[in-house]
This record gives C-alpha cells, structure tokens and sequence, in this order.
C-alpha cells in the first residue's frame, strides 16, 4: 500500500516568513497541530507543530518568524514510498505528523501518527491473519511460545499430529499442555536443538527447535516437527534392502561357480569375483558393458528377452567347454533379466564329479551291505548264487532244513559259501526276527571259549565283568547261533555243547543255576568230522546230534558253470567298494577262470575279481593280463596238454566221477562212499585229497 492511499489531504503549509503569533492563529483557526513550511517555489523546508509554538511562547519568542523554530530535518515521506518502510525507523514515532512530498519535494499531503499507528496495527492484524493462514496450510507442526513459555501459535498440523486443540493450547503453559516440547529447555539454554527424533503416540517425529530472538534477548521458542513414521518405515526398508543386497552380494562371492546378472537388454548388472577370475577381467569393471562384449559364445542376453530358462548347455569360454544354467528373472509375472551360472567350468571337471559321485554311490552301497551283514544275517537264499544242478539242489534241501528247527551241519571247504547258507537258514527259518549270532570256534582262544559260548557270572574269575557277563547262547536266544569251525572245538568243549545242546540250558560259568535257552544251533566246518572221529578227535555223538541236517557245500571246481554268473555278481560288489566300475570279464579272461581248479573255492574267486579290478585303469573288461600267472600257468599246462590227454589223465577223471557218484549215493557219508566203490576208508580220503574233493 502507498502512503497516499492513508495520508491526511488536508495541507497546511506556510511561509518561512510567518510572524509565530500569526501561525499559532492558523493552527486555532483550522484546529490543526502542525503545518509544512514551504519556500517561494513551494518546495517543503521544515515543519512547524504545536509544541514549537508552546516551546517560543514560554520563551516570549511568538514575535519571531517561523523558520526561527520550525523543524528543518523534517521526515518526508514520498509519495512512491512504500508503507512497508514506515515500519522500520523508529523515529517515525517522533513526530505527530508527517509530510507527503512529491518527487519535486512539493508537500501533496499530510500523515499523522494516529493514522500510522491505525494503519500500523490493521496491517500486523492482518499480517498475524496471513500467517497464521500460511501455518495452517504447511505439513510441519508449529508450536511458539513466548519469553515465560505460554503457547503463542500452534498450527493446524500441530493439532493433526499432536491430538491437541489449538484452542485448548495457546494461552497456556507448553510444560502443562505439552511436556515432551523440549521448549522449556529452548527458552532456558537459548541454544537451538536440530534434527531431534521423538515418539509422538505411534508416530515418529522429527523436530528442530529454536529460540526466538529479539534485541538479544530470548523472547520466545518456536518447534517445527514433522511425521516422520513413513520416512523411517522406507529408511528401515531401504536398510533392510542394502543388507540384503549386500547378503546376497556376499552369497554370490560365495559361490565356487561362476555367476553372472544381466538386465532384461542383457547389460551385465552383477558378476562374482570367480567369474571375473575365470574371464581374467575385473569383475566391477564388466558391470554396466553388455554381456555380449564380455561373455564368448553368451546367450544370456537372449534368455532375458525370451524368459526361456536354458539348463545344463555346453558353451566354450575362453578355450574351455563349461557346463552353463541360464535363467530367466521374473518379477511381477515380468522377465527383468536372467541369471546365469557356469556349474563347471571345464566338462573335465562334470567328468571327474560323476566319477566321485559313482565312487560314493558304490561306497554307500557296501556299507549298506557291510552294515546288514553286522546288524545280522541278512542274507538270503537269494544271495547264494548258482545255477548248477549241484547248488540248485543244495538250496531246496536248505529251504526244507530252514523252516524246522533242528540243527543244521553245513560242510564244505574254505570258501564255498557255508557261511552264506547259515544266514539264508537263519533268515528262512521262523527266528529270522530274532537274532543270528556267529563263533569263530577256531578263532576264540580254547580257554575264552567257555566263557564266550555260557558266559559267565560275577567274580567267576580274576577280572571277571562286575554283573557278569552272558555268553553267545544267551544272546542268541530266540535267534540262531551260527557255530563256525565246530571242528576246531576241544574234545572237552565238545562235551560241554553236547550237554547243551541235550538239555537246551546252558549254566554260565562260575554260575550255580542253569539257564534255558531257546536257540537253534548252525554249525559248520571245513574238516572231515568223521576222519576226526575216527581218530578220536571229535565226539560221536555230538556229530550225531550237528548232523541231523546236514548240507555239503561243493567245492567250486566241481560247479565251474557258476563260475560266470557267480563272477558278474562278484564284480557288482566290488564294483560298490573301488573306484572303478568293470563292466565284466573278457571271454578269453572267462576261459582262464573256468579252467583253474579254486582251491580257494568262491572266495578266491572274488579275491581275485578284486584283485584284478583294483589292477585296472579304465577297462571296461578283465582280461587275461589282470588275472594272476598261478591261474595263467594253469591254462598253459592244460593248452599243452589238450592235443592229447594220455591215459593217466583220462583215468583220473574217470575215478574222480566215480568218486564224487559214489559219496552222492552215500549222502556225503565217506565211510559208505568207500563201501560202494569197494574200496579201503584211508586209500577213499587219499583220493578225495588228490582230486580235491570234499564231502
Ligand atoms: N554261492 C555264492 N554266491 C555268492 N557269493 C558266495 C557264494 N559262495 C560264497 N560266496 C562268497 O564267498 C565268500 C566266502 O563265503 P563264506 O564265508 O560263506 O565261505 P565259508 O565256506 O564260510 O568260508 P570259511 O570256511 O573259510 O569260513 C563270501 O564273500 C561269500 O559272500
């Protein structure tokens, strides 16, 4: 607003020349306090007021001319002069009235202090009414308070975020309304607090208050806050999104496998170190450059633009054939790039873990198996291979012998499987839940054999378990007990086993009370119980009451067409325990084997598959250089005598087969063996020695 919009038109003015006494009349005359003192030309030269003309009166000055007393540094307000102006000088106030000149200095108006301060307090009315409309409208909380911390001014989103009414506040003590403000301390310390979060309800807030000043002095504090629960929920977001970042940066870094990010155009957004390592670049520097230019043979940046994920593919990086998964990045049902990983970086390498994993595969197998055989007889009559008349048949009556529950004597040479059949009987036979538990009779010192077999009780001997200990028979209760080299066994332990096997208790030793035991008893042996019989080594009638079943196991040289299927078994369980994995044996290797004469019967047979196995590089089959030269020499001497068998050879096959029916006839019994054939009992073992037979 313009000073001419609010000035008195009223003009007095008056030559410098005026008598006081004449002015005096003028001011009386038009009830006016003062008058302008202009030149000749009408130019403003002073002011004259009322309290000049009191001031000469009392000093009889009125005779004097006006410009004697008339204010000559006189505040001219132009015309063009903005009121905003009038508001900053102090000495504004000085005056009663003020002149209005023109910009030629000619006085077009008066203004007095009344009008000015009128004017002055409609404005800061106004003012206080424009700021307050301009609080209300801004976001930010605003809370004033003067010098003694009475709440001046708080704005409409001071009550918003406050709950507060600002009719309710303003006028009172903040501390009272408000006492969370910090203002009080503001006004006392006069230091201003920036940046302060607080809790406000369920909001956060973030204030910064001030101290206002005036001349100086501390008149007031203003706090201006604002919610801050959004932005703290995205800074915890974006938190939590840097740390994930940086996790599965860190995971990424991780990996041994090359890995590579692209965008949806298949710029490279994210490569890991490894990659970078394998490409021989940096792998910060390869971000940004599409994967074309940094990646030989890619096809990622066509995964991202198809979403088409590719598995498993061959491409060749830098010299090398890598094994390569491309997959698409899909968000919002949109593909946003691909990843890409290299799980090998040479195809030697998928070589090498697919033979560890077959290594592994096959050693899982055998401690599966080593662990059925540990946890009890878990095999079966299904894992007795053999084909042959002779097995086929020595099965059936195994089958038949399984189900009662007599005692069973199986016989054989070392190697042929006796033990095998103990576990398919047991395993066949009602107790196969119970357990099956085995004696080396050979292997356990003669005077632990008591112990072992009857257990014994406490302080049966020096060192003998607190509690005792129970012997095999006890624990075999309800099971199977598998008696190994029961023709190792002394005469003495043999009486002691007969009793048990009588009686069906067995007394631990040291013990006072006999114990019932409920077990079926399996015994084996490679000896020729009757031959030891006859010698006095082995007692009748405990032959009498093991061989109430008893199965002649023979020996391999005499079922030789189960030597191949018995060697592909062999093989797949050698195979699970070496690196290895041999296929077969060549028909030159197999020719080899059906010629040799297994004194070590099965077991040799598997001993040298392993050893043959453990001989090969990558062969897929044995062949005659992986067999041992004792088989090798074997075949020689039977190639030289092949153009011609003489006589002697030609008859000892012939004796041997006459052999071999007659103890078929006799049911294994040597003794009635020798009868048919009409010959002496000593010269019918001699044979059986020189043929390699057994019973
Ligand atoms: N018919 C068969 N089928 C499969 N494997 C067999 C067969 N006969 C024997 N074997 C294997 O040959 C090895 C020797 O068998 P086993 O221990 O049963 O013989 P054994 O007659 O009890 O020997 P020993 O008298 O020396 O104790 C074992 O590894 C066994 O699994």
């Amino acid at each position: 607003m313009r000073v001419s919009d609010i000035m008195n038109t009223r003009v007095f003015t008056i030559p410098p020349t005026t008598i006081l006494q004449e002015a005096a009349a003028i001011f009386d005359r038009n009830r006016i306090d003062g008058a302008l003192v202009v030149d000749g030309s009408g130019h403003l030269i002073g002011l004259i007021t009322k309290s000049h003309l009191i001031k000469a009166q009392a000093k009889n000055q009125m005779d004097q001319q006006v410009d004697a007393v008339m204010t000559t540094s006189v505040f001219t307000l132009r015309d063009t002069v903005s009121l905003s102006e009038l508001q900053r000088p102090n000495r504004v106030f000085s005056y009663s009235v003020f002149p209005v000149v023109d910009s030629e200095n000619r006085p077009i108006g008066i203004i007095s202090r009344t009008d000015l301060v009128k004017y002055l307090s409609e404005k800061s009315l106004r003012l206080a009414e424009e700021m307050q409309a301009v609080l209300n409208a801004i976001y930010n909380g605003v809370i004033v308070t003067d010098a003694e911390g009475i709440v001046t001014m708080f704005n409409r989103a001071a009550e918003n975020l406050t709950g507060q009414n600002a009719v309710n506040v303003i006028g009172r003590l903040v501390d009272d309304v408000m006492p969370n403000t910090g203002l009080r301390r503001v006004l006392e310390l006069g230091a201003p607090e920036l940046n302060q979060k607080q809790n406000l309800g369920n909001c956060q807030i973030l204030t910064n208050r001030s101290p206002i000043l005036k001349n100086n002095k501390i008149a007031g504090a203003v706090a201006i806050f604002q919610d801050i629960t959004q932005l703290s929920a995205v800074a915890a977001e974006l938190e939590e999104v840097k740390s994930l970042k940086s996790t599965l940066e860190s995971a990424l870094e991780s990996f041994f496998e090359n890995i590579v990010i692209v965008d949806k155009k298949g710029y490279i957004k994210m490569m890991n170190s490894s990659y970078g390592d394998y490409l021989g670049l940096d792998q910060h520097d390869v971000v940004g450059k599409h994967v074309t230019e940094v990646i030989d043979n890619t096809r990622m940046h066509i995964v991202a633009a198809t979403g088409k994920a590719e598995v498993a593919e061959v491409q060749r990086i830098r010299d090398k054939d890598c094994v390569v998964t491309r997959i698409p990045i899909i968000k919002d049902g949109e593909v946003i790039g691909a990843v890409g990983k290299s799980l090998f970086k040479d195809l030697k390498d998928l070589k090498a873990m697919a033979r560890q994993m077959n290594t592994l595969q096959h050693q899982l197998e055998y401690y599966k198996e080593e662990l059925r055989k540990v946890q009890g007889g878990k095999f079966t009559f299904d894992s007795i291979v053999g084909k042959s008349e002779k097995m086929e048949w020595l099965k059936t009556v195994a089958v038949k012998a399984a189900k009662g529950n007599s005692t069973v004597l199986v016989l054989g040479e070392s190697g042929t499987g006796k033990e095998l059949f103990a576990h398919a009987i047991h395993n066949a036979s009602g107790r196969l839940h119970g357990p099956l538990i085995k004696v080396n009779c050979a292997a356990v010192p003669e005077n632990l054999l008591e112990s072992e077999l009857f257990g014994y009780d406490e302080g049966a001997f020096t060192g003998a378990r607190r509690g005792g200990k129970p012997g095999k028979f006890e624990l075999a209760n309800g099971g199977s007990i598998f008696l190994d080299e029961i023709g190792d066994m002394t005469l003495a332990m043999q009486a002691k086993l007969l009793r048990v096997l009588q009686e069906k208790e067995i007394e631990r030793v040291g013990g006072t009370k006999p114990v019932k035991v409920d077990v079926r008893v399996i015994a084996a042996t490679n000896r020729d119980l009757e031959g030891m019989i006859e010698r006095g080594d082995f007692r009748q009638d405990l032959y009498y009451r093991l061989n109430i079943i008893s199965l002649q196991i023979p020996p391999l040289r005499e079922r030789k067409e189960d030597i191949p299927l018995l060697s592909s078994t062999l093989l797949k369980k050698i195979n699970n325990q070496t690196p290895h994995w041999v296929e077969g044996v060549s028909p030159e290797a197999m020719e080899i084997l059906m010629e040799y004469s297994w004194p070590g019967n099965v077991r040799e047979l598997e001993n040298i598959l392993e050893r043959a196995v453990n001989l090969m590089d990558e062969e897929a089959l044995i062949t005659p250089d992986n067999l041992p030269p004792v088989l090798k020499k074997q075949h020689k001497n039977k190639d030289v005598d092949e153009g011609g068998k003489h006589l002697a050879g030609i008859m000892g096959d012939t004796e041997k087969q006459a052999i071999y029916r007659a103890l078929e006839a006799a049911g294994g019994n040597k003794s009635k063996a020798a009868q048919i054939l009409g010959i002496h009992r000593s010269g019918f073992y001699q044979k059986l020695k020189k043929y390699g037979l057994s019973v």
